[in-house]
Parts: structure tokens; sequence; C-alpha cells
């Protein structure tokens, strides 16, 4: 919800996407959820920037660093941007290393389907019935992505977002 709250054009193209598939079966359903191909992409692109779990002893670089100038696995690496996972064989089995949001091998997480059927449910309901907007006239660039390193990731200020109920029969 950060990452598209800060980039409108993404939180508009996920919310027509689930709008049209959902409008038009009538109910937010999981039977659904895999015809929700932008906002997998979505999901997926927040666990790349934001995997909430990193392995092993999280470390923060103090110095800015350029490795070799040349990203090679991402294109711009550092920006929100679903659309590079759109058409990608890059899955979360973890046999793509540059991708490991739920680890790899013998102890990968055994939870990842549930976990993810909950993130993609949840934020389809959230962006079907209702549209959003930052509290007191705060700008996108304003909002601190900081985050805080525990058991796992998670953000260092709570995110305020205003709901505003939507509904098909009340637009023009
Ligand atoms: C989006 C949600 C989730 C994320 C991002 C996530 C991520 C991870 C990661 C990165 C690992 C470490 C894998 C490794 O050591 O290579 C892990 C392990 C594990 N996860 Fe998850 N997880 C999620 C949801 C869940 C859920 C819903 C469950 C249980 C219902 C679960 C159960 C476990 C267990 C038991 C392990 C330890 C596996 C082992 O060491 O053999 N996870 N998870």
């Amino acid at each position: 919800m950060a990452e598209m709250i800060r980039d409108p054009r993404v939180m508009k193209k996920a919310q027509t996407e689930v709008r049209e598939v959902f409008n038009e079966k009538e109910r937010v359903d999981e039977i659904y959820i895999n015809e929700l191909k932008y906002l997998k992409s979505v999901v997926k692109e927040t666990l790349r920037l934001h995997p909430a779990a990193p392995l092993l002893l999280q470390r923060e670089c103090g110095h800015v660093c350029e490795i070799n100038g040349d990203p090679k696995y991402w294109i711009e690496p550092e920006r929100f941007y679903p659309e590079r996972f759109m058409d990608s064989s890059i899955d979360y089995k973890g046999s793509n290393f540059e991708y490991i949001p739920f680890g790899a091998g013998r102890r990968i997480c055994p939870g990842s389907t549930l976990g993810l059927l909950h993130v993609e449910l949840t934020l389809s309901f959230l962006l079907c019935h209702f549209d959003w907007k930052l509290p007191n006239g705060m700008n996108c660039e304003e909002l601190d992505m900081t985050e805080i390193f525990g058991v796992t990731v998670r953000r260092k200020q709570d995110l305020y977002l205003i709901p505003i109920a939507y509904s098909p029969l009340f637009t023009t």
C-alpha cells in the first residue's frame, strides 16, 4: 500500500484490474485470484524491494557505493516497478537466486502459498472497495519509507491512509 500510494499510476492500474475482475464476478473471491496478473506483480515487486525476512543478519552499507557500475539482474533496481514481473519466468520457488523472498532449497518457506494468498486477497479487498489517500494533505514524496529490522523487517513509521468507500453503483 505504501509503494502504491507513492505511485498513483501503479495504484490505479492495480485497482482497475481488481475492479474489472471482481465486478464482473460480482464478488471478491480467492478462486479468481490468478486472474489478477498485475496485482500479483505488485506483490512480487513488494517482496523484491521489501523482503519480510531477509536471510542472515541484516547489514547496512555505511557508504554510497557502486558495484561494477551495471545492474546485472534488475533494470533500475531501486525503482518500484511491478511491470518487471509481467511475462517474467521468475517465481517464488527459489531457483532464481536474485529473487528469494521465501528462501530457497530444503529450508524454503513451507507457508509461502498460504502467505501469498493472504496478502493477495487482502490487498484485492482493499483496492476493490476503497480509494486511498494520504492524510492531512500530505504529499506522497513526504512518506517515510524507512524500515527497521526485527525478527521480520517492517516499516519504522506506521502507515496511515484514508479509505474512501467505493461502489461502482455511485460512480458517474
Ligand atoms: C508473505 C509471507 C511469508 C514470507 C515472506 C515468508 C518468508 C520466509 C523465509 C524467507 C523463510 C526462511 C527460508 C530459508 O531459510 O531459506 C521462511 C521460513 C519459514 N516459514 Fe515463512 N514466510 C511467510 C509466510 C509463512 C507462513 C504463512 C507460514 C506458516 C503457515 C510460514 C512458515 C515458515 C516456516 C515453518 C519456516 C521455516 C522452514 C525451515 O526452516 O525448514 N511462513 N519464511
